[in-house]
């Protein structure tokens, strides 16, 4: 069967650009970022345009009239990409040329992709082929990707509550570190203060994490992982800037030996991963599937992380992660990015773009063997197609 159309749609308000809340979300609370350096973007990510893009739905459809849904953060720059580039390799194509899609719409995007807005456009074409071969097979994704391996997934909460999520029954609570270097010793002793608090509250083993979201250097991130250590901090995440290899095996040389060092959620591609394992060697990647190039590169990127020994627990990305994890040994656990604003309540993460979208209960999630990724879209928030193609 052939595809007919591919069509390119925005929304803002959450969804897939999750960091598009309102005011007084835990999400946007004093966050440590790589912009912290300047006072005024320091309070709010918002201030420097976290949420700038909005979210970007691609839908597939079959000349049969099923259509498949992808989704990432790229709003209306990433709409045109798909109308006006990517449309070209998807349409008349066979609903199973999956593989040569991806390679047709990276090769061609090279000169201008390779990373970023374009590798999110990509991921959400991917994802949206693989919803719809699934609904046309009618299979759930995870059943295209081999079957589970497991009957259910295990949930980490990233939250602003540990000591809720402990309540709720997940794994661990990874919090966002509030404080960077520029904010000096005294900002370092409020991240420590922070944990020994919430270490008191939750008790010994709950797993506890920080979340840097790239805003360290090598000397800041070693002292606050040795300071950590008391804690028993489980892993110190995305310490510094995605490019900075280099620094990432210098952090993993300086940490203590037991702290897991995490990252990858801002890269891309077998090609960043191949560069992140052999020179940062992390012990979790966090590949992101709606960003890094969708289900067809994740698989690349998965078999290359168990050839290093490194685990796989993809970053956020709800169903689109869950499907996939579900069917790897080197992933045995994964993320719930708690987006209720007080983070006291689990709430669908993708809400309110997506209807059916699973949610963890008692820290466990089982997936329904509804075909494709089991979810669709909620009629009743308004879509955009800002751009069309011949
Ligand atoms: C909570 C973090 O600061 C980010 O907002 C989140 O996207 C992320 O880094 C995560 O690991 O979930
Ligand atoms: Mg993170």
């Amino acid at each position: 069967m052939k595809i007919r159309q591919v069509r390119a749609l925005t929304v803002t308000g959450g969804g897939a650009d999750y960091h598009d809340q309102a005011e007084d979300h835990w999400i946007d609370d004093h966050v440590a970022t790589p912009m912290a350096k300047y006072p005024e973007y320091r309070a709010s990510r918002q201030a420097f345009g976290i949420n700038v893009l909005g979210t970007l739905v691609v839908e597939v459809e079959a000349e049969d009239g099923t259509v498949g849904v992808g989704v990432t953060t790229a709003g209306e720059p990433g709409a045109y990409i798909v109308e006006k580039h990517l449309a070209r390799f998807v349409e008349g194509a066979s609903v199973t040329d999956v593989e040569k899609i991806w390679d047709q719409m990276f090769n061609a995007t090279l000169y201008y992709g390779r990373k970023g807005l374009v590798l999110n456009a990509i991921s959400a074409v991917d994802l949206a082929l693989y919803d719809l071969l699934g609904k046309i097979r009618q299979e759930p994704v995870y059943a295209l990707l081999g079957g589970p391996v497991r009957d259910e997934l295990q949930c980490y909460a990233t939250t602003g509550r540990p000591d809720v999520a402990k309540e709720l029954g997940f794994l661990g609570g990874k919090m966002t570190l509030q404080h960077g270097p520029a904010e000096g010793v005294e900002g370092l002793h409020a991240n420590i203060e922070r944990l020994r608090k919430m270490r008191e509250q939750v008790g010994p083993d709950f797993w506890l994490m920080f979340d840097c979201w790239m805003a360290l250097d090598v000397e800041y991130a070693t002292r606050l992982a040795h300071a950590a250590a008391e804690y028993d901090l489980k892993w110190l995440e995305e310490a510094l800037i995605p490019d900075d290899y280099w620094g990432y095996g210098e952090l993993r040389r300086r940490m203590p030996s037991t702290m897991l060092m995490t990252t990858g959620e801002h890269e891309h591609t077998r090609y960043g991963f191949r560069l992140l394992l052999e020179m940062g060697r992390p012990d979790i990647i966090q590949p992101d599937v709606n960003w890094c190039g969708g289900i067809t590169e994740l698989i690349k990127i998965s078999a290359l992380a168990d050839a290093h020994g490194a685990m796989v627990v993809p970053h956020g990305s709800s169903v689109y992660s869950y499907h996939f994890v579900i069917t790897r040994h080197n992933s045995p656990f994964t993320e719930f990015l708690m987006m209720h604003p007080q983070a006291t309540e689990v709430v669908p993460m993708f809400s309110p773009l997506l209807l059916d979208e699973p949610v963890p209960v008692g820290g466990r999630l089982r997936l329904p063997e509804t075909p494709g990724f089991g979810v669709r879209l909620n009629p009743e928030v308004e879509l955009r197609r800002p751009y069309d193609h011949d």
